[in-house]
């Protein structure tokens, strides 16, 4: 896998490419246990890829591998043309902090703060200035406006959700990362979510890798990897009618 000069990654052909991807867990002794089987992974450039799958297939085994969270192993993750799974955990940790956003219920949200202060701390990290206007426009849009004060310990599963949402936006990535975006979400703030996802994925230099148990979310995909017991079983895709980038 070649380890690209080119920082944003967008003069790769894919935003991310798994090739051979194997993940194996040992819980006890003398018993191993293959949680991924030499998976194939391309996702493409503006555009949504959908991970689906029956429960315990490994959807989000495969999700947290391509993102670098979960070390593989065996096989190679390229991300942004560069290979992730190769990195050490804080060449990792800066590489997502700087190119990769993540919608994981309740990840990384720090409890002991409200919602702003999530949602400006990677500004304060990162010394950038907080884009005031645009986060305000966003947090209407996805309804959560009035949280801001309030300790996210406090918010619901959804609100969890669209407040991690709204943070990887906010944030710029190139890729984002999401386990079921819509899973405690009612149908039409469900709707919300995935319309901001597929905006954000539309632009150039943009991808969303997600997986979702939702056939809703799924039909807004343009390609849904299906995997059963580890493996790809199919995949299914639908052509962007967008130039790539
Ligand atoms: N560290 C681990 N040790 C042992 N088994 C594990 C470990 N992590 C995951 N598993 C098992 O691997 C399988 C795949 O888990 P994973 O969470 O990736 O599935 P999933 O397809 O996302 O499931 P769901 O749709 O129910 O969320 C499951 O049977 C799970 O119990």
């Amino acid at each position: 896998m070649k380890h690209t000069v080119d920082p944003s990654g967008q003069g790769e052909p894919f935003p991310i490419h798994a090739s051979g991807l194997c993940k194996q867990v040992s819980p006890r002794k003398a018993e191993i246990i293959t949680l991924l089987n030499n998976v194939e992974f391309t996702a493409s450039w503006r555009a949504m890829t959908g991970i689906v799958g029956p429960s315990g297939s490994g959807k989000s085994t495969l999700l947290y591998c391509l993102a670098g969270l979960e070390p593989v192993s065996s096989g190679q993750v390229g991300v942004l043309g560069q290979c992730i799974s190769a990195m050490g955990p804080a060449v990792s940790a800066r590489f997502r902090r700087a190119h990769l956003g993540f919608v994981f219920q309740s990840y990384n949200l720090v409890p002991s703060m409200s919602v702003e202060d999530n949602l400006k701390l990677p500004f304060i990290l990162r010394k950038t200035r907080w884009p005031e206007d645009q986060a305000f426009k966003l947090l209407d849009r996805l309804g959560i406006r009035g949280l801001l004060k309030t300790n996210v310990t406090l918010l619901s599963g959804g609100e969890q959700q669209r407040v991690a949402l709204a943070r990887a936006l906010i944030s710029e990535p190139d890729i984002i990362f999401a386990d079921e975006p819509t899973g405690a979400l009612d149908q039409e703030t469900g709707d919300v979510v995935v319309n901001e996802l597929a905006a954000f994925a539309d632009r150039p230099g943009h991808a969303v890798i997600m997986v979702t148990h939702s056939p809703e979310v799924a039909s807004r995909c343009n390609t849904l990897v299906h995997l059963c017991d580890g493996r790809i079983a199919t995949v299914d895709k639908v052509p962007v009618p967008k130039a790539s980038i």
